[in-house]
Protein backbone atom coordinates (compact mmCIF):
# COMPACT_ATOMS: atom_id res chain seq x y z
CA UNK A 1 0.00 0.00 0.00
CA UNK A 2 0.93 3.44 -0.75
CA UNK A 3 2.01 5.29 2.39
CA UNK A 4 0.34 8.78 2.42
CA UNK A 5 1.35 11.86 4.21
CA UNK A 6 2.86 10.83 8.06
CA UNK A 7 1.51 6.99 7.20
CA UNK A 8 5.15 4.69 8.15
CA UNK A 9 5.63 1.29 9.36
CA UNK A 10 7.43 1.79 12.64
CA UNK A 11 9.72 -1.00 14.21
CA UNK A 12 6.82 -2.83 15.58
CA UNK A 13 5.80 -3.97 12.52
CA UNK A 14 2.54 -1.71 12.35
CA UNK A 15 1.12 1.01 10.39
CA UNK A 16 1.42 4.63 11.94
CA UNK A 17 -0.19 7.78 10.87
CA UNK A 18 0.47 10.86 12.69
CA UNK A 19 3.01 9.16 15.21
CA UNK A 20 -0.08 7.40 16.40
CA UNK A 21 0.13 3.29 16.55
CA UNK A 22 -2.97 1.93 15.02
CA UNK A 23 -2.95 -0.87 17.15
CA UNK A 24 -3.19 1.27 19.55
CA UNK A 25 -5.70 3.21 18.52
CA UNK A 26 -7.75 0.30 17.65
CA UNK A 27 -7.27 -0.24 21.85
CA UNK A 28 -8.43 3.21 22.72
CA UNK A 29 -11.36 3.51 19.76
CA UNK A 30 -12.46 0.33 18.19
CA UNK A 31 -12.74 -0.45 14.70
CA UNK A 32 -14.29 0.45 12.24
CA UNK A 33 -12.47 3.95 12.75
CA UNK A 34 -11.46 6.55 10.60
CA UNK A 35 -8.37 8.40 11.28
CA UNK A 36 -7.42 11.73 9.44
CA UNK A 37 -3.80 12.83 9.10
CA UNK A 38 -4.55 16.23 10.52
CA UNK A 39 -0.81 17.33 9.16
CA UNK A 40 -1.63 16.51 5.82
CA UNK A 41 -5.42 17.72 5.63
CA UNK A 42 -2.75 21.12 6.61
CA UNK A 43 -0.68 20.45 4.15
CA UNK A 44 -2.82 20.38 1.00
CA UNK A 45 -4.79 23.56 2.49
CA UNK A 46 -1.41 25.39 1.84
CA UNK A 47 -0.80 24.40 -1.13
CA UNK A 48 -3.88 25.86 -2.61
CA UNK A 49 -3.61 28.88 -0.73
CA UNK A 50 0.70 29.44 -1.57
CA UNK A 51 -0.04 28.51 -5.44
CA UNK A 52 -3.18 30.80 -5.78
CA UNK A 53 -1.11 33.70 -3.55
CA UNK A 54 1.82 33.04 -6.40
CA UNK A 55 -0.81 34.00 -9.13
CA UNK A 56 -1.04 37.58 -7.95
CA UNK A 57 -4.92 36.78 -9.03
CA UNK A 58 -7.48 37.92 -6.23
CA UNK A 59 -8.84 34.34 -4.87
CA UNK A 60 -10.61 32.54 -2.43
CA UNK A 61 -10.13 28.80 -1.77
CA UNK A 62 -13.34 27.09 -0.24
CA UNK A 63 -13.44 23.87 0.99
CA UNK A 64 -16.03 21.85 -0.09
CA UNK A 65 -17.45 20.30 2.64
CA UNK A 66 -19.81 17.43 1.19
CA UNK A 67 -16.07 15.54 0.97
CA UNK A 68 -16.15 15.41 4.61
CA UNK A 69 -18.34 17.51 6.99
CA UNK A 70 -17.54 16.91 10.41
CA UNK A 71 -17.28 20.56 12.60
CA UNK A 72 -13.35 19.76 13.58
CA UNK A 73 -12.76 19.88 9.79
CA UNK A 74 -14.96 23.11 9.66
CA UNK A 75 -12.30 24.50 12.30
CA UNK A 76 -9.43 22.95 10.42
CA UNK A 77 -10.43 24.68 7.37
CA UNK A 78 -11.29 28.07 8.86
CA UNK A 79 -7.63 28.06 11.06
CA UNK A 80 -6.01 27.71 7.12
CA UNK A 81 -7.93 30.47 5.94
CA UNK A 82 -9.82 28.60 3.60
CA UNK A 83 -14.01 29.51 2.47
CA UNK A 84 -16.14 26.54 2.51
CA UNK A 85 -18.55 25.51 0.17
CA UNK A 86 -21.60 23.90 1.77
CA UNK A 87 -25.03 21.98 0.11
CA UNK A 88 -27.65 21.40 2.54
CA UNK A 89 -28.89 23.19 5.69
CA UNK A 90 -27.31 20.36 7.40
CA UNK A 91 -23.51 21.23 6.37
CA UNK A 92 -24.21 25.36 7.10
CA UNK A 93 -25.41 23.87 10.52
CA UNK A 94 -22.19 22.51 10.88
CA UNK A 95 -20.19 24.86 9.94
CA UNK A 96 -22.17 27.44 11.77
CA UNK A 97 -21.90 25.47 14.97
CA UNK A 98 -17.92 25.26 14.25
CA UNK A 99 -17.75 28.89 14.64
CA UNK A 100 -17.08 29.41 10.84
CA UNK A 101 -16.90 32.84 9.61
CA UNK A 102 -20.70 33.04 7.49
CA UNK A 103 -19.15 35.48 5.43
CA UNK A 104 -16.87 33.31 4.09
CA UNK A 105 -19.57 30.53 3.53
CA UNK A 106 -20.99 29.94 -0.14
CA UNK A 107 -24.49 27.89 -0.59
CA UNK A 108 -24.97 25.49 -3.64
CA UNK A 109 -26.82 23.09 -4.42
CA UNK A 110 -30.24 22.59 -7.53
CA UNK A 111 -33.23 22.44 -5.24
CA UNK A 112 -32.28 24.53 -1.94
CA UNK A 113 -35.28 24.69 -0.32
CA UNK A 114 -37.04 27.77 1.17
CA UNK A 115 -36.28 26.83 4.59
CA UNK A 116 -32.64 26.25 3.87
CA UNK A 117 -32.19 29.86 1.84
CA UNK A 118 -33.83 31.57 5.12
CA UNK A 119 -31.54 29.84 7.59
CA UNK A 120 -28.50 31.12 5.01
CA UNK A 121 -29.67 34.68 4.64
CA UNK A 122 -30.47 34.70 8.37
CA UNK A 123 -26.61 33.70 8.89
CA UNK A 124 -25.69 36.19 6.79
CA UNK A 125 -23.41 33.40 4.33
CA UNK A 126 -21.13 35.14 2.10
CA UNK A 127 -22.53 34.26 -1.43
CA UNK A 128 -25.48 31.74 -3.15
CA UNK A 129 -24.56 29.48 -6.09
CA UNK A 130 -27.75 30.14 -7.74
CA UNK A 131 -28.66 27.02 -10.15
CA UNK A 132 -31.82 27.59 -11.64
CA UNK A 133 -34.48 30.19 -12.30
CA UNK A 134 -36.92 29.08 -9.53
CA UNK A 135 -34.43 29.87 -7.30
CA UNK A 136 -33.20 33.08 -8.60
CA UNK A 137 -37.08 34.23 -8.22
CA UNK A 138 -37.00 32.62 -4.56
CA UNK A 139 -34.25 33.89 -3.38
CA UNK A 140 -35.06 37.35 -4.45
CA UNK A 141 -38.65 37.34 -2.95
CA UNK A 142 -37.02 35.97 0.44
CA UNK A 143 -33.89 38.59 0.24
CA UNK A 144 -36.87 40.91 -0.37
CA UNK A 145 -38.69 40.40 2.22
CA UNK A 146 -35.57 40.40 4.67
CA UNK A 147 -34.96 43.27 3.23
CA UNK A 148 -31.19 41.96 2.58
CA UNK A 149 -29.34 42.75 -0.55
CA UNK A 150 -27.15 38.88 -1.01
CA UNK A 151 -24.17 38.32 -3.82
CA UNK A 152 -25.19 35.32 -5.91
CA UNK A 153 -22.83 33.85 -8.64
CA UNK A 154 -24.79 31.56 -11.51
CA UNK A 155 -23.78 28.23 -11.97
CA UNK A 156 -23.20 27.30 -15.30
CA UNK A 157 -22.68 24.42 -17.19
CA UNK A 158 -19.90 25.33 -20.01
CA UNK A 159 -20.29 21.83 -22.02
CA UNK A 160 -16.78 20.45 -21.16
CA UNK A 161 -16.91 16.35 -20.96
CA UNK A 162 -14.72 15.87 -18.16
CA UNK A 163 -12.92 12.97 -17.48
CA UNK A 164 -13.98 12.06 -14.14
CA UNK A 165 -13.95 8.97 -12.26
CA UNK A 166 -17.11 7.85 -13.01
CA UNK A 167 -20.11 9.49 -15.22
CA UNK A 168 -22.22 10.30 -11.95
CA UNK A 169 -19.08 12.47 -10.64
CA UNK A 170 -19.19 14.83 -14.41
CA UNK A 171 -21.17 17.94 -14.15
CA UNK A 172 -19.52 20.13 -16.94
CA UNK A 173 -21.80 18.71 -20.17
CA UNK A 174 -24.78 19.98 -21.35
CA UNK A 175 -26.98 17.24 -20.25
CA UNK A 176 -26.38 17.66 -16.40
CA UNK A 177 -28.90 18.40 -13.73
CA UNK A 178 -26.83 21.35 -12.61
CA UNK A 179 -26.59 24.80 -13.66
CA UNK A 180 -27.17 27.28 -16.51
CA UNK A 181 -26.29 25.98 -20.26
CA UNK A 182 -23.52 28.51 -21.91
CA UNK A 183 -24.34 26.80 -25.28
CA UNK A 184 -28.15 27.50 -26.22
CA UNK A 185 -28.48 30.91 -24.57
CA UNK A 186 -30.11 29.85 -21.04
CA UNK A 187 -27.21 31.49 -19.10
CA UNK A 188 -26.92 34.71 -20.44
CA UNK A 189 -30.62 35.04 -19.82
CA UNK A 190 -30.33 33.99 -16.16
CA UNK A 191 -27.21 36.98 -15.71
CA UNK A 192 -29.83 39.39 -17.47
CA UNK A 193 -32.57 38.53 -15.03
CA UNK A 194 -30.17 38.30 -12.11
CA UNK A 195 -28.44 41.71 -12.83
CA UNK A 196 -32.34 43.61 -12.47
CA UNK A 197 -33.35 41.89 -9.46
CA UNK A 198 -33.19 44.68 -6.90
CA UNK A 199 -32.05 42.72 -3.86
CA UNK A 200 -29.40 40.07 -5.79
CA UNK A 201 -25.89 41.40 -6.36
CA UNK A 202 -24.22 39.00 -9.37
CA UNK A 203 -20.83 38.57 -8.43
CA UNK A 204 -20.03 36.47 -11.77
CA UNK A 205 -20.79 32.60 -12.78
CA UNK A 206 -19.48 29.22 -11.34
CA UNK A 207 -18.82 26.05 -13.37
CA UNK A 208 -17.83 23.00 -11.85
CA UNK A 209 -17.05 20.07 -14.40
CA UNK A 210 -16.81 17.14 -12.29
CA UNK A 211 -14.59 15.14 -9.70
CA UNK A 212 -11.06 12.97 -9.99
CA UNK A 213 -9.83 14.53 -12.72
CA UNK A 214 -6.07 14.12 -13.41
CA UNK A 215 -5.18 16.48 -16.50
CA UNK A 216 -5.36 20.28 -17.00
CA UNK A 217 -7.21 20.34 -20.20
CA UNK A 218 -10.72 20.53 -19.14
CA UNK A 219 -10.70 23.17 -16.54
CA UNK A 220 -8.67 24.91 -19.26
CA UNK A 221 -11.35 24.87 -21.64
CA UNK A 222 -13.75 25.46 -18.87
CA UNK A 223 -11.95 28.92 -18.56
CA UNK A 224 -12.02 29.58 -22.15
CA UNK A 225 -15.68 28.70 -22.40
CA UNK A 226 -16.53 30.78 -19.77
CA UNK A 227 -14.35 33.85 -20.79
CA UNK A 228 -15.93 33.52 -24.21
CA UNK A 229 -19.21 34.02 -22.27
CA UNK A 230 -18.11 36.75 -20.41
CA UNK A 231 -17.12 38.86 -23.28
CA UNK A 232 -20.19 38.01 -24.41
CA UNK A 233 -21.80 39.35 -21.64
CA UNK A 234 -19.84 42.29 -21.15
CA UNK A 235 -20.43 43.26 -25.03
CA UNK A 236 -24.08 42.36 -25.30
CA UNK A 237 -25.49 43.19 -21.59
CA UNK A 238 -22.47 45.72 -20.37
CA UNK A 239 -22.38 43.07 -17.18
CA UNK A 240 -18.88 42.36 -15.75
CA UNK A 241 -17.85 39.58 -13.55
CA UNK A 242 -15.75 40.01 -10.62
CA UNK A 243 -15.47 36.96 -9.83
CA UNK A 244 -15.39 33.45 -11.82
CA UNK A 245 -15.50 30.48 -9.08
CA UNK A 246 -13.82 26.85 -11.19
CA UNK A 247 -15.02 24.62 -8.58
CA UNK A 248 -13.56 21.37 -7.62
CA UNK A 249 -12.71 18.00 -8.96
CA UNK A 250 -8.74 17.79 -8.89
CA UNK A 251 -7.61 14.10 -8.32
CA UNK A 252 -5.96 12.04 -5.74
CA UNK A 253 -4.04 8.78 -5.98
CA UNK A 254 -6.26 5.91 -5.01
CA UNK A 255 -4.24 3.24 -6.59
CA UNK A 256 -0.99 2.65 -8.80
CA UNK A 257 -1.88 3.92 -11.89
CA UNK A 258 -3.67 6.95 -10.46
CA UNK A 259 -1.59 9.80 -12.26
CA UNK A 260 -2.90 13.50 -10.36
CA UNK A 261 -1.07 15.96 -10.59
CA UNK A 262 0.53 18.40 -8.07
CA UNK A 263 -1.76 20.91 -6.33
CA UNK A 264 0.40 23.83 -8.05
CA UNK A 265 -0.12 22.29 -10.88
CA UNK A 266 -3.94 22.79 -11.33
CA UNK A 267 -4.03 26.00 -9.87
CA UNK A 268 -1.24 27.05 -12.19
CA UNK A 269 -3.11 25.86 -15.43
CA UNK A 270 -5.95 27.78 -14.36
CA UNK A 271 -4.78 30.82 -13.24
CA UNK A 272 -2.47 31.27 -16.26
CA UNK A 273 -5.98 30.36 -18.33
CA UNK A 274 -7.70 33.08 -16.78
CA UNK A 275 -4.43 35.53 -17.55
CA UNK A 276 -4.96 34.49 -21.00
CA UNK A 277 -8.40 34.39 -21.62
CA UNK A 278 -10.18 37.23 -19.29
CA UNK A 279 -7.52 39.60 -20.86
CA UNK A 280 -9.05 43.06 -22.28
CA UNK A 281 -12.48 41.78 -21.23
CA UNK A 282 -13.06 43.87 -18.07
CA UNK A 283 -11.43 46.68 -16.22
CA UNK A 284 -9.76 43.62 -14.39
CA UNK A 285 -8.91 39.87 -14.27
CA UNK A 286 -12.18 38.46 -12.15
CA UNK A 287 -11.28 37.16 -8.58
CA UNK A 288 -10.78 33.26 -9.00
CA UNK A 289 -12.54 30.86 -6.75
CA UNK A 290 -12.04 27.32 -6.12
CA UNK A 291 -13.80 24.76 -4.05
CA UNK A 292 -12.09 21.73 -3.85
CA UNK A 293 -12.91 18.32 -1.15
CA UNK A 294 -11.34 15.18 -2.28
CA UNK A 295 -7.90 16.67 -2.51
CA UNK A 296 -7.88 18.72 0.79
CA UNK A 297 -8.70 15.10 2.31
CA UNK A 298 -9.20 12.01 0.37
CA UNK A 299 -5.24 11.18 0.59
CA UNK A 300 -5.34 12.17 4.61
CA UNK A 301 -7.60 9.51 5.60
CA UNK A 302 -7.40 5.88 6.56
CA UNK A 303 -10.21 3.38 7.92
CA UNK A 304 -8.92 0.78 9.86
CA UNK A 305 -10.43 -2.61 10.16
CA UNK A 306 -10.84 -5.60 12.26
CA UNK A 307 -10.95 -9.27 10.35
CA UNK A 308 -13.44 -11.16 11.32
CA UNK A 309 -14.32 -14.36 9.18
CA UNK A 310 -12.66 -15.48 5.63
CA UNK A 311 -14.05 -17.69 3.18
CA UNK A 312 -12.29 -19.81 0.69
CA UNK A 313 -13.98 -20.69 -2.45
CA UNK A 314 -10.90 -23.23 -3.86
CA UNK A 315 -9.61 -22.27 -7.25
CA UNK A 316 -11.83 -19.67 -7.37
CA UNK A 317 -11.29 -16.78 -4.49
CA UNK A 318 -10.53 -15.98 -0.75
CA UNK A 319 -12.66 -13.89 1.04
CA UNK A 320 -11.87 -12.00 4.36
CA UNK A 321 -14.55 -9.89 5.98
CA UNK A 322 -13.95 -6.63 7.68
CA UNK A 323 -16.35 -5.07 10.37
CA UNK A 324 -17.33 -2.38 8.25
CA UNK A 325 -18.10 -2.26 4.69
CA UNK A 326 -20.34 -0.13 2.19
CA UNK A 327 -22.05 1.61 5.20
CA UNK A 328 -18.66 3.30 5.78
CA UNK A 329 -17.35 3.48 2.62
CA UNK A 330 -20.24 2.98 -0.37
CA UNK A 331 -17.76 4.02 -3.30
CA UNK A 332 -16.47 0.82 -4.52
CA UNK A 333 -20.28 -0.58 -4.25
CA UNK A 334 -21.22 3.10 -5.77
CA UNK A 335 -18.48 3.74 -8.50
CA UNK A 336 -16.81 0.47 -8.96
CA UNK A 337 -14.12 2.56 -6.93
CA UNK A 338 -10.58 0.68 -6.38
CA UNK A 339 -8.48 1.10 -3.18
CA UNK A 340 -5.70 -0.04 -1.22
CA UNK A 341 -5.08 -1.86 2.00
CA UNK A 342 -2.63 -3.31 4.12
CA UNK A 343 -2.60 -5.59 7.04
CA UNK A 344 -1.76 -2.85 9.91
CA UNK A 345 -0.84 -4.85 13.12
CA UNK A 346 1.70 -6.87 10.40
CA UNK A 347 2.34 -4.59 8.15
CA UNK A 348 6.30 -5.12 7.81
CA UNK A 349 5.52 -9.03 6.16
CA UNK A 350 5.64 -10.04 2.73
CA UNK A 351 2.35 -10.75 1.11
CA UNK A 352 1.60 -14.47 0.62
CA UNK A 353 -2.17 -14.76 -0.89
CA UNK A 354 -4.56 -12.77 -3.04
CA UNK A 355 -7.90 -12.39 -1.08
CA UNK A 356 -10.83 -10.07 -1.83
CA UNK A 357 -12.45 -7.77 1.45
CA UNK A 358 -15.70 -7.81 1.82
CA UNK A 359 -18.15 -5.91 4.17
CA UNK A 360 -20.73 -7.27 6.61
CA UNK A 361 -23.73 -6.15 4.84
CA UNK A 362 -26.35 -8.18 3.17
CA UNK A 363 -25.31 -7.35 -0.06
CA UNK A 364 -22.92 -9.21 -2.68
CA UNK A 365 -22.07 -6.05 -3.68
CA UNK A 366 -20.79 -4.96 0.16
CA UNK A 367 -17.31 -5.85 -1.52
CA UNK A 368 -14.21 -3.02 -0.61
CA UNK A 369 -11.35 -4.58 -2.80
CA UNK A 370 -11.64 -7.26 -5.33
CA UNK A 371 -8.14 -8.77 -5.22
CA UNK A 372 -5.33 -7.22 -2.68
CA UNK A 373 -2.01 -9.08 -1.97
CA UNK A 374 -1.82 -9.43 1.76
CA UNK A 375 0.01 -11.85 4.46
CA UNK A 376 -2.40 -14.66 5.68
CA UNK A 377 -4.51 -12.55 7.51
CA UNK A 378 -6.20 -14.26 10.95
CA UNK A 379 -8.85 -13.44 12.53
CA UNK A 380 -8.06 -10.46 14.71
CA UNK A 381 -5.48 -8.70 12.39
CA UNK A 382 -6.42 -4.98 11.77
CA UNK A 383 -7.17 -4.15 8.00
CA UNK A 384 -6.55 -0.46 6.89
CA UNK A 385 -7.75 0.86 3.78
CA UNK A 386 -6.07 3.96 2.51
CA UNK A 387 -7.48 7.46 0.77
CA UNK A 388 -10.75 6.92 2.88
CA UNK A 389 -10.85 10.80 3.79
CA UNK A 390 -13.08 12.15 1.58
CA UNK A 391 -16.48 10.95 0.48
CA UNK A 392 -16.61 8.17 3.14
CA UNK A 393 -17.85 9.29 6.27
CA UNK A 394 -19.62 11.80 4.66
CA UNK A 395 -21.71 9.64 2.61
CA UNK A 396 -22.02 6.74 5.27
CA UNK A 397 -25.49 5.30 6.18
CA UNK A 398 -27.15 3.01 8.42
CA UNK A 399 -28.02 0.16 5.98
CA UNK A 400 -28.61 -2.73 8.07
CA UNK A 401 -28.80 -0.49 11.05
CA UNK A 402 -24.77 -0.58 11.80
CA UNK A 403 -23.25 2.15 13.49
CA UNK A 404 -21.36 4.75 11.84
CA UNK A 405 -17.73 4.52 13.36
CA UNK A 406 -15.86 7.45 14.99
CA UNK A 407 -13.27 9.88 13.78
CA UNK A 408 -9.74 10.85 15.18
CA UNK A 409 -7.95 13.21 14.42
CA UNK A 410 -4.13 12.26 14.62
CA UNK A 411 -0.96 14.73 14.63
CA UNK A 412 2.37 14.35 16.20
CA UNK A 413 1.90 11.33 18.06
CA UNK A 414 -1.70 12.24 19.87
CA UNK A 415 -4.96 11.71 18.27
CA UNK A 416 -8.34 13.34 19.11
CA UNK A 417 -11.40 11.64 18.99
CA UNK A 418 -13.83 13.76 16.64
CA UNK A 419 -16.99 12.12 16.38
CA UNK A 420 -17.89 9.79 18.52
CA UNK A 421 -19.12 5.98 17.29
CA UNK A 422 -22.84 5.54 17.29
CA UNK A 423 -24.52 4.13 19.90
CA UNK A 424 -27.65 1.19 19.52
CA UNK A 425 -29.54 4.08 21.05
CA UNK A 426 -28.25 6.21 18.26
CA UNK A 427 -29.93 3.74 16.21
CA UNK A 428 -33.15 4.14 17.02
CA UNK A 429 -33.18 7.71 18.69
CA UNK A 430 -36.09 8.65 16.22
CA UNK A 431 -37.68 5.33 16.32
CA UNK A 432 -41.42 6.10 17.23
CA UNK A 433 -44.09 3.18 18.42
CA UNK A 434 -47.38 3.92 18.52
CA UNK A 435 -49.26 3.55 21.31
CA UNK A 436 -51.73 1.26 19.80
CA UNK A 437 -48.67 -1.25 18.38
CA UNK A 438 -46.63 -0.72 21.58
CA UNK A 439 -45.87 -4.14 23.06
CA UNK A 440 -44.32 -2.24 26.30
CA UNK A 441 -43.16 1.14 27.19
CA UNK A 442 -40.60 1.77 25.07
CA UNK A 443 -36.97 3.03 26.90
CA UNK A 444 -33.89 4.02 24.48
C1 LIG B 1 -20.23 22.19 -7.07
C2 LIG B 1 -19.13 21.35 -6.54
N1 LIG B 1 -18.05 21.97 -6.03
C3 LIG B 1 -17.03 21.25 -5.52
C4 LIG B 1 -17.04 19.88 -5.51
C5 LIG B 1 -15.87 19.15 -4.93
O1 LIG B 1 -15.28 18.32 -5.83
P1 LIG B 1 -13.97 17.50 -5.47
O2 LIG B 1 -14.22 16.80 -4.21
O3 LIG B 1 -13.82 16.59 -6.60
O4 LIG B 1 -12.86 18.50 -5.38
C6 LIG B 1 -18.13 19.19 -6.05
C7 LIG B 1 -18.16 17.72 -6.14
O5 LIG B 1 -17.76 17.15 -7.14
C8 LIG B 1 -19.21 19.95 -6.58
O6 LIG B 1 -20.28 19.35 -7.07
N1 LIG C 1 -19.19 11.60 -4.17
C1 LIG C 1 -18.42 11.35 -5.32
C2 LIG C 1 -18.18 12.43 -6.28
C3 LIG C 1 -19.22 13.48 -6.43
C4 LIG C 1 -18.80 14.67 -5.68
C5 LIG C 1 -19.81 15.74 -5.52
N2 LIG C 1 -20.11 16.52 -6.71
C6 LIG C 1 -17.21 10.50 -5.02
O1 LIG C 1 -17.11 9.87 -4.06
O2 LIG C 1 -16.31 10.38 -5.78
Amino acid sequence: MFLHGTSRINDAGHLEIGGCDVTELKAEYGTPLYIVDEQLVRRRCREYMDAFAASGLGFQVAYASKAFSVMAMCRLADEEGLSLDVVSDGELYTALQAGFPAERIHFHGNNKTPDEIEMALDARIGCFVVDNLVELELLQAIAAEKNQTVNVLLRVTPGVEAHAHHAYAATGQTDSKFGFDIGNGSAQEAVRLASSKANLKLLGVHSHIGSQIFETEGFQLAVERVAGFARKVKEELGIEFSVVNLGGGFGIRYVEGDTPLQVSEYVAAITDAVKTHFAGIGSKLPEIWVEPGRSIVGDAGTTLYTIGTSKEIPGVRKYVAVDGGMTDNPRPALYESKYEAVLANRAGEQPEETVSIAGKCCESGDMLIWDVELPKAESGDLLAVACTGAYNYSMASNYNRIRRPAVVFVQNGQSDLVVKRESHGDIIANDIVPARIAKQPVTK
